[in-house]
């Protein structure tokens, strides 16, 4: 299962496109508001309890100083993804430093700016190594994707005709 934490029930509309993408390839998710800053004990206690309820790959969205993703992984060995969220004066510039330089030995592994969608295709990657399904899937997302560039490539052929 793959465990979803927003620090901020503000962050849902900006992640929705993560949970539309975690139905499309059909994933066991949960999807919880916990906050480092502002419920600290409940949110390590979620977090070291997370492997032994099933989770397998955290992803925490957070904006501003977010410490969100770095709290939970130094509280569990469980791999955590950090993605930060692009709602601050600048633009997400204050998460993305707050996850990317987490001290050695509490590593915690990041996508771009706000790309929340790649946060489940690193978790997919994460699991695949145990689940052949999940593998099966990201092969077949991989293909779709070879298919569509080649479309748009004709597309823009035929463009190129015209001018
Ligand atoms: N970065 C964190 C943490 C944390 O790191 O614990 N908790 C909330 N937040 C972020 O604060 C922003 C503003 O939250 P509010 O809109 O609720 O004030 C949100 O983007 C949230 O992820």
């Amino acid at each position: 299962m793959i465990s979803l934490v927003i620090g901020s029930y503000n962050d849902y509309e900006a992640i929705i496109p993560a949970i539309k993408e975690l139905k499309k390839f059909n994933l066991k998710f949960e999807l919880v508001v916990s906050s480092a800053h502002r419920n600290t004990e409940e949110t390590i206690e979620w977090a070291k309890k997370a492997e032994s309820r099933g989770t397998e790959v955290i992803i925490a969205f957070a904006g501003l100083a977010a410490h969100l993703p770095g709290v939970l992984a130094a509280v569990t060995t469980l791999p955590v993804i950090g993605v930060p969220l692009t709602n601050s004066p600048v633009s997400g510039m204050d998460s993305m430093f707050s996850i990317v330089q987490m001290p050695s030995g509490v590593p915690v592994a990041t996508v771009g700016l706000g790309n929340v969608k790649n946060a489940i295709y690193l978790a997919m990657r994460i699991l695949s190594i145990k689940y052949p399904d999940i593998k099966s899937k990201l092969l077949k997302a991989s293909e779709d994707m070879k298919k569509n560039i080649r479309e748009q490539n004709k597309v823009l052929q035929e463009k190129l005709k015209d001018l």
